[in-house]
């Protein structure tokens, strides 16, 4: 498979002013040759005219790369052709008569992973990078892409030998000039190893929030007004209001961007008792939204009783006292809150640079680059359960403390793909485009 030479579109299908064909393979530079552009100097922009079966496909800029200094780490060339559609479709017929194989999703990127040109952590940070839609996303991934996330993995791996290698010396010299006492030796290196890992895990969620989008509820009692604030933050007409309690019941979603960072916001039913069964799972569904939701804004209007949301808040939530045109809303036992009105606008940006701020605390760069995928996490609470145990056995069973280590060891591996990558591979490169 990998000895096939590939190739595909670069850039987004359709019209455009450029559309770049790129390849990778060991046919490379014979296929340039057959389209008649032979000996195109490495590493230099060259014009040169393409052409197959004597037909004149285009006038193009070609960049050729030679293995393994190149991206994929094999002879590679890129095709800037003229945007038009019947010059991409008459340049990927000559290659695909040529032998050249359309390219699989990720397949570019895949192989520059087989080639070591990077490493899986790396290879993921490429995908997040394409699909970054906020700054915030786009930073991470980049920092990802230089290998910070690797590095300190990289880092946990050799603290982890370092101790692996003090247990093993002890257990195959143990009469020797050895020091007996491995809760002196290692043990000072693992405990410090795993409070980088529970370090690492407890800010795991925030990676994965600057990916997948912070979570944002809104909830109280019906007539409150969520529906019209969901309206007013994401700027259009998206939910039902009525002045019926009872109007909203499924949960509404929508992806919206607040200081630079992605958020998902979701309009909920009201949180009452109530025989419809239709309504009684829009609650349900409602209260579990809150619960996993990273935020909670708790609107309440003028009258309502201060009920739910001093009884389900979680500390941080905030109290939204809507209808502010109308009356006051009395305090919310324990949560801060904020005065506004959907009708008139007022204290809107208020709580719209509120939530900036609050996402800039949770989300912002901190001192561990973030786990970004479930996957990482998975593997790093692993690993982190294995050292614990191994700390617990230092002492009593040294053999078993080692094999604890193999495994913490096994699991960061898995994370930068330096060993188990067969059964994941697909599952990561999947999800790439065509052409990365
Ligand atoms: N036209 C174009 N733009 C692009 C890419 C590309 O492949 N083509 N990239 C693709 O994602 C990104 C840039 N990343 C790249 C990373 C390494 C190499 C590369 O060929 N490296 C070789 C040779 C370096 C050199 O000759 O200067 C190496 O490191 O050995 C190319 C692009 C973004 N922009
Ligand atoms: N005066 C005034 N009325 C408002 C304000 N915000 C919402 N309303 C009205 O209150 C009623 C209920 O608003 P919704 O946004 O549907 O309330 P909800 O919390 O989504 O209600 P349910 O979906 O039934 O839980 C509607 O008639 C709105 O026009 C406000 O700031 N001032
Ligand atoms: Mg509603």
């Amino acid at each position: 498979m990998t000895n096939d030479t590939i190739f595909a579109i670069a850039t987004p299908p359709g019209r455009g002013a450029i559309a770049v064909i790129r390849l990778s393979g060991p046919q490379v530079e014979a296929t340039l040759t057959a389209l008649g552009a032979p000996k195109v100097k490495p590493r230099m922009a060259s014009v040169r005219d393409l052409t197959h079966g004597g037909a004149h496909i285009d006038q193009a800029l070609i960049l050729r790369f030679v293995g393994p200094h190149s991206y994929t780490g094999e002879d590679s060339a890129e095709l800037h052709l003229h945007g038009g559609r019947a010059v991409v479709e008459a340049a990927s017929s000559a290659l695909i008569a040529l032998g050249v194989r359309p390219a699989e999703p990720g397949e570019f990127t895949r192989r520059a992973f087989q080639n070591g040109r990077m490493d899986l952590a790396q290879a993921e940070a490429v995908a997040d990078l394409i699909d970054a839609e906020t700054a915030a996303q786009a930073r991470q991934a980049l920092g990802q892409l230089e290998g910070k996330l690797s590095e300190t993995y990289i880092g946990f791996r050799r603290d982890l030998l370092h101790a692996l290698a003090l247990i093993e010396a002890e257990i195959d010299f143990p009469d020797e000039e050895v020091p007996d006492n491995l809760a002196r030796t290692a043990g000072p290196v693992l405990v410090r190893l795993a409070e980088d890992l529970r370090r690492a895990v407890d800010t795991g969620r925030r990676g994965e929030r600057v990916r997948d989008g912070y979570r944002i509820v809104l909830i109280g009692e019906t007539n409150a007004g969520k529906s019209s604030l969901f309206n007013a933050l994401v700027a259009r007409e998206a939910a039902i209001v009525t002045p019926i309690a009872g109007t909203t019941r499924d949960v509404l979603d929508a992806d919206l961007v607040i200081g630079g960072y992605a958020v998902t916001l979701s309009d909920t039913a009201g949180l009452r008792d109530s025989d419809d069964p239709v309504e009684a799972e829009g609650v349900r569904r409602a209260r579990l939204r809150a619960e996993q939701a990273d935020l909670r804004l708790w609107v309440r209007a003028p009258g309502d009783p201060e009920g739910v949301a001093a009884d389900y808040a979680q500390s941080g939530d905030l109290v939204i006292a809507n209808k502010a045109d109308v009356g006051t809303v009395t305090a919310t036992r324990g949560l801060d809150s904020l005065t506004v009105s959907t009708q008139t606008g007022q204290g809107l940006p208020d709580l719209h640079d509120w939530i900036a701020a609050r996402l800039a605390r949770d989300l912002s760069g901190a001192d561990f680059p973030a786990i970004t995928r479930e996957r990482h996490r998975l593997r790093l609470t692993e690993a982190l359960a294995a050292v614990e145990a191994a700390l617990a056995a230092l002492d009593v069973a040294p053999e078993m403390a080692g094999d604890d280590l193999r495994r913490a060891a096994e699991a960061l591996s898995r994370v930068t793909g330096a060993i188990g990558v067969e059964d994941i591979l697909g599952q990561v490169f999947s999800t790439f485009c065509i052409g990365k």
